[in-house]
Parts: C-alpha cells; sequence; structure tokens
C-alpha cells in the first residue's frame, strides 16, 4: 500500500489539522479588543512577526511595520490602487482609480485596447478585496466573533431592560428574542465553546458558516435592525449592534454573501450528491455533526433553488422545511405552516403541476444538470470518489523511495508514488516541512484576496463562480532583490526533483497560495496551460504544475483528474505533479483537473507553475503533432 493516492474514507474532523492556526488569530486579533473577557485565549497569540516577502516589482507591495498593502496594476494596465491590510481600498486608491478613469474617457478614441478600456477598475478591485464571508473562513472567524459580542450584548439588554414596560407585542421586541433563540439553537453543535474555539468550529462547518451568514444577513441587520430603527426607544439595540461591528473594523454581510453561502451549499449538496434531508440534521457525506437546520435555513435554499430553476433541489428543500414544522414550539407553529405553505404555491406554480406529491415524481429525471454553472452531475465522479482505473493500469503503479535521482535525496530519500503512468501523475509524500508551510502560510494569510480566472482576453483577471477561494502570490524567485532563504530552499528542491528550472527568473510563476475556505470552495475543471504560449508574458506556457497540499481536508477538496478517473485526497505536506503541456506545444487534454468542493473543514494549496521558454532545453519541444 502506497499510502496515499486513491482515497480512503474521510477521516474525523477533529483529528486532523482543519482550524485557523496560531499565526491566522494575528491577523484577525488585530481587529478586536484584547480585554473582552468572552474570548479564551488558549495561547492562540502568537507575537512573533513574520518574514514577509516583498514583491519588488510585481503587484504587491506588503510593508511589515505599516501593514500597509498596496496593489500595482501598473504592469498591466497603467494603474496603481492602493489598499489596506485589511484589503479595502484606501482613499488614496480610489483617488488613483478615479483620475485613471478621466484620463482614459478625456483621450476618447486614442490607442488603449478596448478590453482594457471596457474594463472597471474601480469595480475589480471592489470585488477582489470585498470582505468575502462565504469564502474567506478568516473573515468568516471575525464575524463569528463580533457576532457572539451582538449576542452578549443583547442578552444583557433583554435582561436587564425594564421589561414590564415592554408589550409582549412589540415587534422589535420580538426580532430580537428571535435572534436570541437561532443564535442560541447553535450551542449545541458548537459545543458550548466560546471565543476563537467557537469561532474555528463554526467557519469549519459549512452549515454553520451558512447558518450565521444567513441570521446576520436575514435576521440581525434587515428584520431586526430595521423594525427596531423605527422607534427611539430602542435605539440602544442598534447602538449595540452597529458599535460591536464599527469597534471590529467589519463590514455587515450583505445578501451578495448570503447568495455566496447558498451557492456554496448548493455546490456541495449538487455534487456530492447529498439529501437535503440529511444536511438539515447535520450529516455531511460520511460526517455527523449536531447542526440541524431551520425551517427558515431550507427555505432560504428553497427559494434560492427555485430561483435557479433547480426545482428538484428546491423540493427537497421544501421537503425538509416541513419536516421541520413538527419541531417548532406551539406559539410559532402557525406562521412556521403558512411560510412553507406559500413556498410549495410558489414551486407548484413554477412548476405547472397540480399537487406536491406528484412533483417530485416529475423531477426524478431532471438531475439539475441545467442549474447555471452546473455542468452533468456524472462529471464530479472522480470528486466523491467514483474511480474507474482498470487492474491493468493499476499494475503499472508502484511507490519507492527515491535516492538515486540526485545525492541530494540520499540521506533523506523522496517518498514517491506514481499516480497515473501514461500521462504520469506523481505524489511526493513528506516533500514540504511543517515549518516550511507554517512560513508560507503566514506570509499569505495578510496578502489574500479573491482569486480569479485569466479572462479570455488574457489582460485581465475575471471573478467567476468558476473558482471561488482566496489567493496570494508570494515572489519567491525574486533572490535578486529579496532572497528569501526558507523559499529559496523550497524552490531548490522543486528544481531537485523535477530537473526543471524553477529559481532563474521567468522559469516559473510567483508562488501561488490558495485557500479555499470551507463553504463549498472549488476551482472548475480547467487545463492549467494556456495554450497562446508565444503572446504570453514572454515566459512560455505552462510545462509543469507542482501542487503542494498544506492542509488535510476532512471531507471533499480532491484534486480530480476526470478523464483519468483519479482524485488526489489532500494529504498535508505532498505534492502532486503533472504535465499540463504535450511537447508539440498543445495542451494536453488528459490532464484535465479541478479542486473539488471542500465539504468540511479548509483546504490550503501551493501551486508552482513552472515555464517553457526558461526550461527549452529540458522539455524539448517537438513538430511531431502526436506527442
Ligand atoms: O486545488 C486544487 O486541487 C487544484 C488547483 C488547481 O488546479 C489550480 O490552481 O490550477
Ligand atoms: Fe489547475
Amino acid at each position: 500500500q502506497c499510502g496515499g493516492g486513491h482515497p480512503s474514507p474521510s477521516p474525523n474532523y477533529e483529528d486532523s489539522d482543519t482550524y485557523l492556526h496560531n499565526s491566522d488569530w494575528d491577523h484577525i486579533r488585530r481587529d478586536f479588543d484584547e480585554d473582552e473577557d468572552i474570548f479564551d485565549s488558549h495561547g492562540l497569540y502568537d507575537e512573533e512577526e513574520s518574514n514577509i516577502i516583498n514583491d519588488e516589482d510585481g503587484h504587491y507591495h506588503y510593508d511589515p511595520e505599516t501593514h500597509r498593502q498596496t496593489y500595482d496594476y501598473e504592469q498591466e494596465h497603467g494603474v496603481k490602487i492602493e489598499v489596506d491590510y485589511k484589503g479595502s481600498v484606501t482613499e488614496n486608491g480610489k483617488e488613483d482609480l478615479a483620475k485613471h478613469l478621466e484620463i482614459q474617457s478625456d483621450e476618447g478614441g486614442s490607442e488603449p485596447d478596448a478590453e482594457a478600456l471596457e474594463f472597471d477598475f474601480r469595480e475589480d478591485a471592489e470585488e477582489r478585496l470585498r470582505p468575502n464571508y462565504a469564502l474567506d473562513h478568516r473573515k468568516a472567524a471575525k464575524l463569528a466573533l463580533v457576532e457572539q459580542k451582538v449576542y452578549i450584548k443583547l442578552t444583557v439588554i433583554s435582561l436587564f431592560d425594564t421589561r414590564d414596560q415592554i408589550p409582549s407585542d412589540d415587534n422589535c421586541y420580538i426580532s430580537l428574542k428571535k435572534y436570541l433563540k437561532e443564535f442560541e439553537h447553535d450551542t449545541k453543535a458548537l459545543n458550548g465553546t466560546t471565543g476563537y474555539i467557537r469561532a474555528t468550529n463554526v467557519t469549519a462547518n459549512p452549515l454553520l458558516t451558512y447558518r450565521m451568514i444567513r441570521r446576520v444577513v436575514s435576521v440581525l441587520t434587515s428584520s431586526l435592525m430595521e423594525i427596531c430603527a423605527v422607534d427611539e426607544k430602542n435605539s440602544e439595540i442598534i447602538e449595540a449592534i452597529e458599535s460591536s461591528f464599527s469597534a471590529s473594523n467589519l463590514t455587515f454581510p450583505t445578501s451578495i454573501d448570503l447568495n455566496d453561502a447558498l451557492l456554496g451549499i448548493t455546490r456541495i449538496q449538487f455534487v456530492y450528491g447529498l439529501n437535503a434531508s440529511d444536511l438539515r440534521v447535520g450529516k455531511i457525506g460520511n460526517l455527523r455533526t449536531n447542526v440541524t437546520l431551520s425551517i427558515d435555513d431550507s427555505l432560504e435554499l428553497a427559494n434560492y433553488l427555485m430561483e435557479l430553476k433547480a426545482y428538484a433541489l428546491a423540493y427537497q428543500w421544501l421537503t425538509a422545511a416541513t419536516l421541520s414544522i413538527n419541531g417548532v414550539p406551539k406559539g410559532d407553529r402557525k406562521s412556521a405552516t403558512e411560510r412553507v405553505e406559500s413556498a410549495w404555491e410558489t414551486l407548484l406554480t413554477l412548476t405547472k403541476l397540480k399537487r406536491k406529491d406528484i412533483v417530485h415524481q416529475a423531477l426524478r429525471g431532471e438531475r439539475q444538470e441545467q442549474i447555471n454553472e452546473f455542468h452533468p452531475y456524472a462529471k464530479y465522479a472522480t470528486c466523491r470518489g467514483e474511480f474507474n482505473i482498470s487492474e491493468e493500469d493499476q499494475a503499472d503503479l508502484v511507490c519507492f523511495l527515491d535516492t538515486y535521482a540526485d545525492p541530494y535525496w540520499t540521506i533523506n530519500p523522496l517518498k514517491v508514488e506514481l499516480l497515473n503512468f501514461d500521462p504520469p501523475l506523481w505524489q511526493f509524500h513528506d516533500f514540504i516541512s511543517d515549518d516550511t508551510m507554517a512560513y508560507i502560510k503566514k506570509a499569505a494569510v495578510p496578502m489574500f484576496a479573491r482569486g480569479g480566472i485569466i479572462h479570455e482576453s488574457k489582460l485581465r483577471t475575471e471573478y467567476t463562480n468558476y473558482r471561488t477561494s482566496m489567493l496570494a502570490w508570494l515572489y519567491d524567485h525574486n533572490y535578486y532583490y529579496n532572497p528569501d532563504p526558507v523559499l529559496f530552499k523550497l524552490n531548490k528542491r522543486m528544481e531537485l526533483l523535477t530537473g526543471l528550472e524553477i529559481i532563474k527568473p521567468k522559469s516559473s510563476h510567483a508562488l501561488q497560495v490558495v485557500d479555499y475556505g470551507s463553504l463549498g470552495g472549488h476551482y472548475e475543471f480547467h487545463h492549467d496551460a494556456i495554450e497562446e504560449a508565444t503572446d504570453w508574458s514572454g515566459t512560455g506556457d505552462r510545462i509543469a504544475t507542482l501542487l503542494m497540499f498544506l492542509s488535510d481536508v476532512p471531507a471533499g477538496g480532491y484534486t480530480a483528474f476526470p478523464d483519468l478517473g483519479i482524485a488526489v485526497r489532500p494529504e498535508k505536506g505532498s505534492a502532486i505533479l503533472w504535465f499540463p503541456l504535450r511537447l508539440n506545444g498543445k495542451a494536453d487534454h488528459r490532464a484535465l483537473h479541478g479542486g473539488c468542493p471542500v465539504m468540511f473543514g479548509t483546504k490550503l494549496v501551493a501551486n508552482k507553475w513552472i515555464l517553457h521558454n526558461e526550461n527549452f532545453l529540458k522539455y524539448q519541444c517537438s513538430l511531431n503533432p502526436d506527442v
């Protein structure tokens, strides 16, 4: 048995390394009052500053003294914006953008590429840098901490306010009670934990993260705040909520965040074929969690799915909502039943069916292929661990300790496993040390911003549901400016492993660190090769990908190769290697791959793409169109 490769059943999440790390809390804690005693510190705060890598001629500039960060569009777009370390565009940044746009419109008909002109820099910066509560589990952890403060303040208000003077039908008071109850609903699932521990528990579990975002968006900030704001006498309540957010420099999550969360849950449900009835009681694939979803959680999902015309999934959530009615206290049952009934009516109208007991029958064949971003369900078989490697192919696979490739490996041999013979796909166990992983993470976390994909114009990045993750570039090969000893050593190790140039300028991309969060973050199937190699940055195309897993993932998150019928379960410290480009310069379509949605826990990886021009002697191209 080779150890890695083909996934075995998911481990228990509590044993795995899924939670936020000590160094993450540096960045989270900076925003919080430290004397708040609701936070159990558990030694989570680690003062030591990391050796942040400056990107001297690239896009990012990070100043570890001031924690100021700028994002520099100069190379690509002739514009530079300033952002602060929390990822917001600063006032200076906004002015720079405004000036740039003015200049462009003044110049009227002059040259710049039509695509670049059309491109809205402000929108791009706002999208890339907006606080993203569904994709960014660190942001979600901050929200969990703030919400806890809000809860405590509101509880105090509800207990010590002059209660006898408040009529029992006061709407503000009713919403307040409802909100407190919704918050407390999760206490059991979170084993009564508070502070940072609670926050990590919330953010590892997509159902709890979804519940939190929905609770804050639809209960706390819309219904409660709107209802209470109409009367001056409730100002204490509004003040308690607003000040908790502003003291922590946190903006309110919005309906965009709620939509991202709904999409995340939907994606997990769809890709892994999970039933709403299981999710409703906290069962996520093989994992059992204590979470229960409320009627409103289920209804919100049902309504969202009806908008997507995903009626079969909506049907499941309406059934789940109906099942939840029994658990509702007598007094609230009538209104709950009405809300569920009205959603059923909507489904019947939209599907043009007359009775709800025939909806399921009618939708059985639908299988959801048509939902917007979703591709046929069958395509995700590898993500679900349904493999189809023949015994014959398996016989080619080996694992061994490599001490021969280079004398470097003699003392500490490389643990090699061949996962596929042709095209080759390798896994190297224990490739990267815990210290190096911690170092990379510490450098990357403050620079995380939403990851995108290269727009077809190749001129810019676009942000789509095709790839949902937070991302940072570490400019590890700028050793002329800032030789970083740790990353230099890692790159050297990669060179000895691949036999390719990685450290020379332009021989590889900067190290791309990607965090998929915990709410269904994924990267759709794609090719790493860009193909129009000659036009592309003067570097040549991507010939090899070395993907390092910096975390285990308790459920989901495999790197899947659908055409090979193989998926690799993230194993912390291991790396996989494959070749996106054929020797004839075309993408090797067999190397199609993607990052499957994270079902539970968080997924962190680092990517090294090795480029052709500096490697043309070592990875020789061929005129034979068939190779
Ligand atoms: O995260 C993964 O499993 C795949 C990542 C990937 O394919 C990429 O970043 O190009
Ligand atoms: Fe990729």
